[in-house]
């Protein structure tokens, strides 16, 4: 045993140590977390690693993400992380995946070959989607996350602790700075992005990079990447002069629009690995917005700047066109403005800060209370956001939304990273009374709280579900031949779905004898298989690809077939009680409950009509709920009365 792993070994102990040259990881996310994960795994001798990410690394990334370097800045975070970490232990062999954990062909088939995942990411979505390929295969996951000075760890195995979805989730509020940077895909990014970086770039401190990119030149980092650096940086220092220049004619707006808006937007475009899995941004002409002749995605510069929330003018022409000195005062706060509006906004509230410059302000800084800089975040917000497709938000919504971003902190990602492989530990070694979640807490006297595992949410959608998998060949298996082999001759009565589409029903089977493609039911997706009477437990019917050498017909059954339990009825309890929580993992006492009902206010009238729970789950998927007599009433903010 080499001196490398004696320390692991004093941890580990003998058993764990001998296992770990042929365990097999999956890490997803090679970021913050990611790179110190990475570190940890490949120092503790684990013999196998897959380290999948999408993204290339950004130079807001370097300062945290130790395993890039300047020169790495545009590369694959995947790729690089498992150049710079495999010789930190020659032993271990990385696979590094250049992929969104999404693809089709991480299908169950695929997440099956690990012995455990470990999750590094940064969005629900993708939690959500590794949590579920967790659960239909029984391999272990530990899920984890931080937000500034805060973190969590928290191992998820199939019936012996609650999953990732077992208890619903708050929409994240705040964001690290960097996931906004490049991909925006959501309004509060490019709100923050205008706040905490545009702004700052062209009215807070001189943040010069030119030295940092003269230093990694001399150092022969990647010239070429350096040279765009370069010029990047070189386009904002002009910006900066011209904003802070007596000369009235600079024209410094029209500068700073067209580098943000076209320039920067064009050079990312040139990146064409980074659109292959998003939708493209793209660069808006100054002088088209301006005149209001410019067509975004079939919108035109004056209307309604994107489909917003907030109320947008529907004869498509905004009130203030052609107004080019829109100011603050003279806006309606609520209103979502067209991109022209938002043109002339950003030009006006630009020209107001740049004559604070000159007239002796150092930096100034984000104030949701002074409207020139408002005015500046709604602006450049709803500029960003149309060009990446994005809903635009009114002045008023986005002054709500300007809350305070949480910065990444290195050493919370160290601490979380070390404690996501205790956790591990405890799951490849099924010493399930051990495993913990673990939060990390800004508490000095108490840093680290250890909380029991709870066992899984009886009524949770995604882990009480039984799962299985065919292969098949989409282009030739037919919708009901899947559906039958898996029923194996059961003739209950269900209801099949692919994630909120009904594909099937008891009175509906015109999509029977469609093939699976046909019906966009591919590889890596699921059938959902619902009993109409709501008995049987869900069936859920991963797709795979037949093996390669197969020859015979386009269907492989799973053996054994999928044995769902039958639900034990429980009354509905009413709806401010929380789902029951058994005292201990235990697979015998599983007993399943109804979705909970939307609470209906009768008045004092007829009891709410119980629906059968898949046409109410129909109903409820689409957002609708029905009611029984006109003078009732939903307790819900969210629900827009219909007739
Ligand atoms: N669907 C996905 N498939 C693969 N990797 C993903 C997916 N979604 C997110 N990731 C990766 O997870 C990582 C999360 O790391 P981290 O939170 O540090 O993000 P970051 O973008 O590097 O930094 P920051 O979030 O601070 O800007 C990122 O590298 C991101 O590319
Ligand atoms: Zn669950």
């Amino acid at each position: 045993m080499s001196a490398r792993y004696t320390h692991a070994r004093a941890i580990l102990g003998p058993e764990m140590s001998e296992r770990l040259p042929e365990t097999k990881v999956l890490l997803v996310g090679a970021g913050g977390i990611g790179c110190e994960l990475l570190k940890n795994l490949v120092l503790a001798g684990f013999g196998q690693i897959t380290l999948l990410d999408l993204d290339t690394i950004d130079l807001s990334n370097l300062n945290r993400q130790f395993l890039f370097r300047k020169k790495d800045v545009k590369k694959s975070k995947a790729m690089t992380a498992a150049q710079t970490a495999g010789p930190f232990n020659p032993n271990v062999h990385l696979h590094p995946i250049h992929g969104n954990i999404k693809d089709p062909q991480f299908d169950m088939e695929w997440f099956r070959g690990f012995d455990i995942v470990l999750n590094a990411l940064d969005n629900l979505d993708a939690r959500r989607h590794v949590n579920k390929m967790c659960m239909a295969t029984q391999v272990p996951l530990v899920e984890s996350g931080t937000a500034g000075y805060l973190g969590q760890v928290q191992p998820l195995l199939k019936d012996r602790t609650e999953c990732f979805d077992c208890i619903s989730k708050p929409t994240p509020k705040t964001f690290p700075v960097c996931t906004i940077r490049s991909t925006p895909s959501q309004p509060i990014h490019c709100i923050v992005w205008a706040k905490s970086y545009l702004l700052g770039q062209l009215f807070g401190e001189d943040e010069d990079a030119g030295g940092e990119l003269d230093e990694a030149e001399k150092q022969g980092e990647n010239a070429q990447e350096i040279a765009t650096l370069r010029k990047e940086a070189q386009a904002f220092k002009a910006v900066r002069s011209a904003l802070r220049s007596k000369d009235k004619s600079s024209n410094a707006a029209k500068m700073a629009f067209e580098k943000v808006f076209n320039s920067d937007i064009r050079n990312l475009l040139s990146m064409s690995d980074m659109w292959r899995s998003r939708a493209p941004p793209v660069p808006l002409d100054f002088d088209a917005v301006k005149k209001g002749t410019f067509v975004l995605r079939g919108i035109s510069a004056t209307g309604p700047a994107t489909n917003g929330s907030a109320k947008g003018n529907s004869n498509g022409h905004a009130a203030t066109n052609g107004q080019s000195g829109a100011s603050g005062s003279g806006l309606k706060d609520q209103r979502a403005l067209s991109l022209q509006e938002n043109l002339a906004l950003f030009v006006s509230s630009t020209e107001r800060l740049a004559a604070r410059l000159r007239a002796g302000e150092e930096t100034i800084l984000f104030d949701k209370d002074d409207d020139d800089t408002l005015d500046f975040v709604t602006a450049a917000a709803n500029l960003r956001s149309a060009a990446y497709g994005i809903a635009g938000k009114s002045r008023w919504e986005i002054k709500e939304m300007a809350g305070n971003i949480i910065p990444a902190i290195a050493t919370t990602n160290a601490i979380v990273a070390g404690l996501i492989v205790l956790q591990a530990m405890h799951l490849l070694k099924k010493s399930y009374n051990t495993l913990r979640n673990i939060h990390l807490q800004f508490k000095p006297t108490m840093p680290l709280s250890a909380v029991m595992i709870s066992p899984p949410n009886m009524s949770c959608g995604i882990c009480r579900n039984t799962y299985t998998s065919v292969q098949c060949d989409p282009t030739r298996v037919t919708l009901g031949e899947v559906v039958k082999g898996i029923l194996d001759g059961s003739e209950r009565e269900v209801s099949v779905y692919e994630a909120q589409r009904v594909l099937s029903d008891p009175d509906w089977d015109d999509n029977n004898e469609r093939t699976l493609e046909s019906l966009s039911v591919t590889r890596g997706k699921f059938l959902t298989i619902v009993d109409e009477e709501g008995e049987v437990a869900t069936v859920e019917v991963g797709i795979c690809s037949l093996p390669a050498n197969h020859s015979g017909g386009p269907l492989i059954l799973p053996s054994p077939l999928p044995d769902p339990p039958r639900k034990v009825k429980v009354t509905v309890p009413p709806p401010s009680t929380p789902p029951k929580k058994r005292a201990a993992p235990d697979d015998e006492e599983v007993t399943e409950l109804e979705p909970a009902m939307k609470r209906l206010k009768t008045n004092g009238t007829a009891e709410p009509n119980l629906y059968t729970p898949s046409k109410k789950r129909r109903l409820e998927d689409d957002g609708l709920v029905l009611l029984e007599a006109p003078n009732e009433k939903v307790e819900d903010d969210d629900i827009i009365e219909v007739d």
